[in-house]
């Protein structure tokens, strides 16, 4: 459960006993025909996979590259994290669990997971920080019309991190019948792996859209937004190990790395625990996680997957940090080169093309992890348009 010196399973002793039995059993429960066959043919004919790996032909001229968009704002419910909680509720039933509880910040989460939970006929609470609320609106609602409860988290920043928090403590009161969907590469072993090997499908999908497409399984490089880092998880995961492949990771800068309201954690972070997982995060001397902040809810969290944290460590990926004005003009511009009006997570990914350097004509796979639906209002307030 380790990548690197990050990972691990830092949790308080009431939760032992449900990370032990996850820890025990996903893996053979995953590795069954039944599970694999239901996984697959639900991410076939609901979640609708695969996603198109799109030619982006003006984005491309703009920046004299072959630039690929990997179509995950088209999965039902308009987001990525659909085949994660597709992957958990199954583990989830045959684990026995009667309700689920989940965090959300963008409410992509919380929509995936209600979408689910009414699929499968499961009881869903969804606790969500009161900003988040506010400024994903839409997604509370859906959720709602999904038949799931919203619970608000009113704690600290009242965003992704407070939410986690509260999901934490609600499974830690109600060990026996609840399982926690959680959403990214986060939390304790076996979280990050089991949630990255969900998402893994996503460049399973590229490998072989590539090949039809280039002649070659393997991009120049792969580049995706980062909050815990689960859809960048699942574009990376069959490049790990293939180094002519460079993985670019754009985290939140929010109002710019040094203004004090970032989210950058590989710039601003350092080692230590969050969500029961050893990784770095923004702190204070003393270890008091410092409020993060970006326009973005998905990527406004304090912390990193542990893979990441060691991708970073290990200089394995590039990460660059991402200001809420240049994501917001990014998401403009690919609504104007290409009529696709992207979630302001996914946005950063694409302004990240102007702070690294590549050759011409290298080809390039850029993560369109959710749709902007959701962000109108942020949008809308931001009028840059
Ligand atoms: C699990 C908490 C994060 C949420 N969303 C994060 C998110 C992200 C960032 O999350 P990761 O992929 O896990 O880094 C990227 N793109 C979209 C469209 C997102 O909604 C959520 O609650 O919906």
């Amino acid at each position: 459960g380790f990548y690197g010196k990050f990972g691990g399973a830092y949790i308080p002793e009431m939760l032992h006993p449900n990370i032990e039995e996850l820890k025990d059993n996903y893996e053979q429960i995953i590795a069954t025909e039944e599970f694999q066959d239901q996984f697959r043919s639900l991410l076939k004919d609901y979640v609708g996979r695969p996603t198109p790996l799109y030619f982006a032909s003006r984005l491309s001229e703009k920046y004299a590259a072959k630039i690929y968009l990997k179509r995950e704002d088209l999965c039902h419910t308009g987001a990525h994290k659909v085949n994660n909680t597709i992957g958990q509720i199954i583990l989830a039933k045959k684990l026995g669990k009667k309700r689920i509880i989940a965090e959300t910040g963008a409410g992509q989460h919380g929509v995936a997971t209600a979408t689910v939970c009414a699929l499968m006929g499961m009881d869903c609470t969804v606790y969500m920080g009161e900003l988040d609320i506010q400024r994903q609106r839409p997604n509370v609602e859906r959720m709602k019309i999904l038949g799931a409860t919203v619970v608000p988290a009113t704690s600290g920043s009242k965003t992704l991190k407070d939410a986690t928090n509260e999901a934490m403590r609600q499974w830690i009161n109600n060990p026996v019948d609840t399982h926690y969907i959680i959403g990214s590469v986060v939390g304790p072993h076996p979280y990050p792996e089991m949630v990255a090997r969900f998402q893994s499908v996503i460049s399973e999908e590229i490998k072989s859209q590539l090949l039809e497409k280039e002649g070659r399984e393997n991009p120049d490089l792969v580049i995706a937004c980062v909050g815990g880092g689960s859809n960048a998880a699942g574009a990376f995961y069959h490049y790990y190990n293939t180094p002519e492949v460079r993985l670019i990771a754009a985290e939140a800068a929010g109002l710019g790395v040094s203004s004090g309201k970032s989210a950058a954690t590989t710039a601003l972070g350092t080692m230590g625990i969050l969500h029961g997982s050893k990784t770095l995060l923004m702190q204070t001397d003393d270890g008091q996680v410092v409020e993060p902040h970006s326009i973005s809810a998905g990527l406004d969290y304090p912390g990193i997957g542990p893979v990441h944290a060691h991708l970073f460590d290990s200089g394995r990926g590039e990460f660059v940090a991402v200001e809420d004005e240049d994501a917001m003009k990014a998401g403009i511009e690919l609504s104007r080169l290409e009529g696709i009006i992207p979630a302001i997570e996914s946005a950063h990914a694409f302004h990240a093309l102007n702070m690294i350097s590549f050759k011409k004509d290298d080809v390039i796979v850029i993560n369109l992890s959710g749709r902007g639906d959701k962000d109108l209002d942020t949008y809308i307030k931001w009028g840059g348009y």
